[in-house]
């Protein structure tokens, strides 16, 4: 029961990684909100959890990452529900070329805006307990991705985002870190549009399952010695780390992936 005592806010909470992560923390003894644009699967979800887990356990928000009043309301009802919120997990994401405008809303722009309102409400320096956000970002936001170059620009800026936030959250008592699976089977692998070459590309590099990604989540939920971490989560190596030039540790020879 590593969370017992926690309350945890993930976004895009319905199904896919989102889902392995809720369940995974309820499983060890956190509260959870669950936020997701799709109320339908959303409401059906939480309560498949609520009977499974208990029906105080945990509680779905709708909510579109993207709309600042549903974002801040996302906090407000978890914190209303179970009396605080001391890890966030921002979760949510969506995969298309077409609409990349649409795409850096959802998958960066209210990760950030997000980020900020854990501190507003999180932060030790406003009564808060502290706690942690985990940004859920891609291999592709450390490596590039010619079959999703949007996609992988908005993955990108969580690293650099949350990389950047590292230092200057460390007043308000609040951990963040970011986690970079690789292919995962997920709907959004599965609806992806991509070539028979980029299908085999998929299959050479390999599938990891959501509950794989999930356990690197709690690591980094549980884990109070990472700030700013990198967090790779990959076939070839499992759980593993990206280190940057002037990171502890980095060497030229070791940030291999
Ligand atoms: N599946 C992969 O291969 C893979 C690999 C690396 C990273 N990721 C990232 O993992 C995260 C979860 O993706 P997934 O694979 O579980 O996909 P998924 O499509 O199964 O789940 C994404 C969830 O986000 C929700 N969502 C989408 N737009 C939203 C919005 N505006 N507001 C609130 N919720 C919204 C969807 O309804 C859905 O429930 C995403 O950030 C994705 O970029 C996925
Ligand atoms: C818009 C992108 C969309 O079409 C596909 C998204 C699919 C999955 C989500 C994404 O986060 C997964 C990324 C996985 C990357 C894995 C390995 C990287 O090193 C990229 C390898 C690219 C290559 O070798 O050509």
């Amino acid at each position: 029961m590593l969370l017992a005592g926690e309350v945890a806010l993930v976004t895009g909470a319905a199904r896919g990684i989102g889902l392995a992560t809720v369940r995974l923390m309820l499983q060890h003894g956190a509260k959870v909100g669950l936020a997701d644009i799709d109320e339908t699967v959303g409401v059906a979800t939480c309560s498949e959890l609520q009977k499974e887990f208990s029906r105080n356990a945990a509680t779905f928000i709708p909510t579109d990452v993207t709309d600042s009043m549903q974002l801040r309301r996302m906090f407000q009802t978890t914190i209303k529900e179970f009396g605080k919120v001391s890890i966030v997990c921002n979760n949510a994401g969506v995969a298309d070329e077409q609409n990349w405008k649409k795409m850096i809303a959802v998958n960066m722009v209210a990760m950030m805006e997000s980020t900020h309102l854990a501190v507003e409400f999180m932060s030790h320096t406003r009564g808060g307990e502290g706690g942690v956000v985990i940004n859920v970002s891609s291999m592709g936001g450390i490596l590039p991705m010619p079959f999703g170059p949007s996609y992988s620009a908005s993955k990108f800026g969580i690293v650099g985002f949350t990389r950047s936030m590292t230092e200057c959250l460390e007043r308000d008592g609040i951990r963040v870190n970011c986690v970079c699976p690789e292919f995962t089977d997920t709907a959004m692998l599965a609806t992806a549009s991509m070539t028979s070459e980029q299908l085999e590309m998929v299959q050479s590099v390999g599938i990891l399952q959501p509950e794989q990604v999930a356990e690197a989540i709690l690591q980094l939920a549980t884990d109070s010695s990472k700030a700013g971490a990198v967090m790779t989560v990959t076939m070839k190596r499992g759980i593993d780390f990206f280190l940057f030039p002037g990171d502890p540790g980095y060497s030229s020879k070791k940030s291999k992936l």
